[in-house]
């Protein structure tokens, strides 16, 4: 399904809620497995979170997680620990052309049974769960935080819990504090000092508490383009944020103050408004090592308000859904964008127009699909294969049309 956007204005000041953070709802959903003592409020209706607990609650031999990469890594440690118990993971083609080599060799330091089934160093994995019996390990910590996290979310129910010693740069930081923060939501404790983390074992941990989740920050990221991209004065209301937010992405309150956007917290939520014009000779410099995952709607909000972009920090982003780096490179230069990708970093020239009519690929990653359609605002656009955003947003569509949105 593809779905084509005329050019289209915001209509007046409207609010939507956008759905739980998938990040904190598949760290609850595991937590909840180990610990039946947790209630979850606000889950995600993200496939990667009914994915996430569909697995959690199965009895089959063999599981297809698809495309999402938190349950991937959070359940191989999860199965890796369940005694008696033996798995096969597995996910789409690109699953397996995801690395999950440093997790595996972490938990097999600590004593798990796991085995590649086709490729070594990537999915499918058999894991034949069993008591791990040591608690330290050290990791390469520069590749994915989703290793780290996935050890630290078993850490507690291991006999003498886990001291983690980190290797190297640390990406996606924020990702790792929202899982001790987790942790310690349901009364575990952990210390994170000079790249060593220790949890200590809790087979027990609170008497009973409830996990909030909060809405999606990343998700958040395509509602500020669309006020970034809209005129002085348009407003928006996005239900269920907090000014106290686990999530690293944020950061976006203050990113976007250089689009003109600002951001108030309410009662419930933010109101997103647009204050001033960015002028066009304006650059944008950033490192997203700790935001990896809202550098394609940053690039693209750029690129709709005619401003240069340097972007760093984005050494993940290859061995995400797709490589982002060359996705973004190909679907802008198509719409007149003259980008330049490294291993780690893009360059976005300040371009004079956007070509119209132009279909954007979305390679299995929802978030091309979602940065793309705010620039509906600019000119008339198709997304191919629209359905993409379920992963991670299933709303996004109807959500847009909402606002105003000239959806075919
Ligand atoms: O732990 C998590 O929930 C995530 C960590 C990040 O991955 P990396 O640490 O691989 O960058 C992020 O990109 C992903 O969408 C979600
Ligand atoms: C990278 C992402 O997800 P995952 O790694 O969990 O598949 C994402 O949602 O942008």
């Amino acid at each position: 399904m593809h779905v084509h956007i005329e050019k289209s204005k915001l209509l007046g000041n409207k609010a939507i809620q956008i759905t739980g953070s998938k990040s904190e709802s598949n760290r609850a959903l595991l937590l909840q497995a180990l610990f039946s003592n947790i209630n979850i409020k606000n889950l995600s209706n993200s496939d990667d979170t009914s994915l996430m607990k569909k697995a959690l609650a199965s009895n089959a031999e063999l599981i297809d997680i698809h495309h999402a990469g938190t349950a991937m890594r959070f359940l191989t440690a999860y199965f890796a620990v369940q005694e008696n118990r033996e798995v096969v993971l597995t996910g789409s083609s690109r699953m397996k052309e995801r690395p999950i080599k440093i997790l595996v060799d972490a938990l097999r330091a600590l004593g798990a049974d796991i085995t590649y089934l086709e490729n070594n160093g990537f999915p499918p994995l058999k894991i034949k769960g069993k008591q791990l019996n040591n608690s330290s390990v050290e990791l390469k910590a520069n590749v994915s935080s989703q290793y780290i996290s996935a050890l630290l979310l078993i850490a507690p129910v291991l006999e003498n819990g886990l001291v983690l010693e980190l290797k190297g740069t640390i990406t996606s930081v924020p990702y790792i504090k929202m899982t001790l923060s987790l942790l310690r939501q349901i009364g575990v404790e952990t210390s994170f000092k000079n790249k060593v983390i220790t949890i200590k074992p809790a087979k027990h941990p609170t008497p009973k508490t409830t996990i909030e989740v909060e809405s999606d920050w990343s998700s958040a990221s395509y509602f500020y383009s669309v006020i970034a991209l809209s005129e002085i004065g348009a407003e928006l209301h996005l239900k269920s944020y907090k000014t106290n937010s686990i999530q690293g992405d944020a950061a976006l309150a203050h990113i976007y103050e250089e689009f003109g956007v600002e951001t108030e917290y309410t009662k419930n939520g933010i109101q997103l408004r647009k204050t001033t014009d960015v002028l066009e000779r304006t650059n944008i410099n950033l490192d997203l090592s700790h935001a990896p995952d809202i550098a394609q709607t940053i690039v693209v909000t750029a690129f709709g308000l005619h401003l240069e972009a340097n972007l760093t920090g984005l050494h993940t982003l290859k061995i995400k859904e797709t490589d982002r780096l060359l996705a973004l490179q190909t679907e802008l230069g198509k719409l007149g964008a003259d980008v330049e990708v490294t291993e780690n970093s893009l360059k976005l020239k300040a371009s004079k127009r956007i070509e119209p009519n132009i279909a954007i690929a979305t390679y299995n990653d929802h978030r091309m699909a979602m940065a793309f359609a705010p620039l509906a605002l600019k000119t008339t656009i198709t997304i191919e294969d629209s359905d993409v955003v379920s992963k991670s947003y299933p709303n996004f569509w109807q959500d847009l049309k909402s606002l105003g949105f000239n959806l075919k």
